[in-house]
């Protein structure tokens, strides 16, 4: 397949999404900070809610892949892979015992392929496995509360964060979090071996700084690339990237860093960021005055170059060519804006131009876009958006209708 995305509003043709599993039941109140979830969601309706989403874009015409799937072919189809896959996920693991590590490799490599790449997202609880019962390892005796060989990956839904389309090539994730790490895994096996992706370069997260997730790009159009420097995307980490983009790969002539501030609130930029038409964005304002822009480019030595930029509006316009406006959500009323940014309301996905899909909750928001004249396709998402992310967090477009 031809990945296609040069921009980020373009008829969505072609996404893939993770289905919410078991991986949100082993959420505890304990560990929520470190999984990086606020509260944890019943699965059953986030499970009716994601399908709602799914459902939505289905009828829209938008052919909706599922990564377990996806990963699934390429085991089923490459089973000498399996060993290699489990072995990632065990060095990105921690295992401190070398014996616990082959126990937990063994369990793994006795199932089949559909147990594996269910656990390997579910998370792995200690009692599953039998480890050395009669000698116990330093491990063991100093062991932690953590109760899981390998732990659940709760913001597998967000899959946005994982898989960046951008031009014909794809990044995958560099997370910032070590515990969103293994996230990445998936796309890159399914990248490499899978026949739906043929002929394309990708740029491999792994090789980059730690920092830069796909909640932070926005593809404005066939010219510029927006990135966030946010909570999760570091400066280091868009250094190397820029140089992929615009000298290795080519994929665009500019990059628009957007910096925001680092809060958990809004940890990416689609949290307060969203364009939904040809000349319309989604804004925050809360961080109406708290952005700060950047233009990188390359010059003729083929070294990346940056600058300050204009402004956001003024740089926004430039780089397309237009007159932009800015909605502020909430109806630029402080209390009700952060409340419905809590919700995610800026964090519309856009399955055409001037139409998006949006969380049903954030009735202020919407009525507004209804008003602006954007077409708004609305869903449940109460038990989903407790995750901190919206429909566009949970969508990794891979092909989008061009803009003329
Ligand atoms: N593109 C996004 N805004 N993704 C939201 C990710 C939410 C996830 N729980 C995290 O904190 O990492």
């Amino acid at each position: 397949m031809q990945m296609q995305v040069t921009n980020d509003i373009g008829k969505l043709q072609k996404v893939i999404v993770h289905r919410p599993g078991e991986e949100l039941e082993y959420l505890t109140p304990k560990f929520l900070e470190e999984l990086l979830f606020d509260e944890i969601p019943w699965l059953k309706r986030a499970r009716e809610e994601h399908d709602g989403f799914v459902k939505i874009m289905r009828d829209e015409g938008v052919e909706v892949l599922y990564i377990t799937e996806l990963m699934a072919d390429v085991l089923n189809e490459k089973s000498q892979l399996k060993e290699q896959f489990i072995g990632e996920h065990l060095d990105l693991s921690h295992i401190a015992n070398m014996d616990t590590r082959e126990a937990v490799y063994d369990y793994l490599m006795e199932k089949d392929n559909s147990y594996v790449i269910d656990t390997l997202i579910r998370g792995l609880k200690k009692d599953y496995v039998q480890t050395i019962k009669d000698s116990e390892s330093l491990a063991d005796l100093t062991k932690s509360s953590f109760p899981f060989y390998l732990a659940p990956l709760p913001s597998m839904y967000f899959s946005r964060d994982q898989g960046i389309a951008m031009a014909n090539s794809m990044l995958t994730g560099s997370m910032f979090n070590d515990t969103r790490r293994r996230e990445t895994l998936f796309i890159e096996y399914i990248l490499k071996h899978h026949n739906v992706f043929k002929n394309i370069e990708p740029i491999w997260g792994s090789s980059l700084p730690p920092g830069v997730e796909g909640g932070d790009i926005i593809v404005l159009s066939e010219k510029t690339i927006m990135i966030g420097l946010s909570e999760r995307t570091t400066v280091q980490a868009i250094e190397t990237v820029a140089k992929e983009i615009l000298i290795e790969k080519q994929l665009a002539e500019e990059i628009l860093i957007v910096q925001i501030p680092a809060k958990r609130a809004y940890m990416h930029l689609d949290t307060v960021l969203t364009m939904v038409d040809h000349d319309k964005f989604l804004m925050y304002p809360g961080i109406k005055d708290r952005t700060y822009t950047y233009l990188m480019t390359a010059d003729k030595k083929g070294k990346v170059k940056a600058k300050k930029g204009n402004g956001l509006k003024e740089d926004l316009e430039k780089s397309l060519n237009r007159p932009v406006k800015i909605i502020f959500s909430g109806e630029d009323d402080p209390i009700i804006a952060a409340r419905e940014q809590w919700g995610d309301s800026t964090n519309t996905l856009a399955i055409a131009p001037g139409k998006v899909l949006v969380y049903n909750r954030n009735m202020v928001t919407n009525k507004q876009l209804k008003k602006e004249g954007i077409d708004i396709l609305e869903f449940e998402g109460s038990e989903l958006v407790r995750g901190r992310g919206g429909p566009r967090c949970m969508s990794m477009p891979i092909s989008r209708e061009n803009l003329k």
